[in-house]
């Protein structure tokens, strides 16, 4: 598969901290156009391989490009082509969500109508309120429509469901679907199993820094030895639990 057909391509990626590997040895293709969901229990390693792809953070060793570029040279260009909506992300307080969008707008040189995607993520009525004023669920909403201008090619979503209620849940499942169809790739992580079992195309588990299982729901099925009609949680909690069992110790 040449860089132009693949969002993400990952090859030997770890990533060390002492004497502890949170990522290792990773492999990792995401194709365009390609929704792919990538799980894991706490401290897997999912957000430490979102930093690395965005270079927030440095690897140990291993390669990687995103969009065919590689993060570690071509950070800017990675940034322009990218959405993103990190685990953690500062909001200025005394800024309005209008101003929010409209920064990111100007940094990647765009033309999107800020009010129209505040629209999109369900905060038209709060356009012109102060960040500092919000809830969680709704700095989450003004995250993702930043992480939406420009219509990028790959969106990588770090935990896109989180602090949502249920009608913020399935926007953005369905925000996610639009995106898709639109042909953009999209990489998110997520424990929200039900939710990623709905949109993705392929599914990663992440397991202590190494992905255990990779596939279409299908497929995971089918390598987990679960009944026929198990769900994505049954799955998770098989690959992932049997790992720690193996491995005898939880991390
Ligand atoms: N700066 C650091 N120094 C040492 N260890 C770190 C550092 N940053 C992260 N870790 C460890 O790396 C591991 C992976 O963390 P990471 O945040 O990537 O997990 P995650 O899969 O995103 O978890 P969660 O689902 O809880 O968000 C954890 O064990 C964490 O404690």
């Amino acid at each position: 598969m040449t860089d132009v057909d693949t969002a993400i391509n990952v090859d030997g990626l770890t990533k060390q901290y002492g004497d502890v590997r949170v990522v290792e040895s990773l492999n990792l293709t995401v194709k365009q156009g390609e929704t792919y969901g990538f799980l894991g229990p706490n401290g897997a390693g999912k957000s430490t391989t979102i930093g690395l792809l965005l270079d927030y953070l440095r690897p140990t060793s291993g390669t990687m490009r995103v969009l065919g570029r590689d993060p570690r040279t071509e950070v800017v260009e990675v940034h322009e082509r990218v959405g993103i909506l990190p685990d953690r992300y500062g909001l200025y307080t005394d800024r309005s969500a209008r101003q929010h969008v409209a920064l990111v707008v100007e940094t990647k040189g765009g033309s999107d109508d800020p009010k129209a995607l505040l629209e999109r993520v369900g905060l038209g009525d709060a356009v012109d309120q102060n960040a500092g004023t919000f809830s969680a669920g709704m700095e989450q909403r003004l995250a993702l429509a930043m992480a939406l201008v420009g219509e990028p090619e790959l969106l990588i979503l770090d935990e896109p469901f989180s602090g949502l209620d249920p009608h913020g849940v399935r926007l953005v499942r369905e925000i996610v679907a639009e995106e898709a169809e639109r042909g953009a790739a999209i990489f998110f992580s997520s424990h929200v199993l039900g939710q990623v079992e709905l949109v993705c195309d392929r599914i990663g588990i992440l397991h202590n820094g190494r992905l255990v299982a990779e596939g279409t729901l299908r497929e995971l099925r089918d390598g987990a030895e679960v009944v026929a009609d198990a769900t994505m949680e049954d799955i998770f909690v098989e690959l992932t639990d049997a790992r720690v069992d193996e491995g005898g110790d939880k991390r």
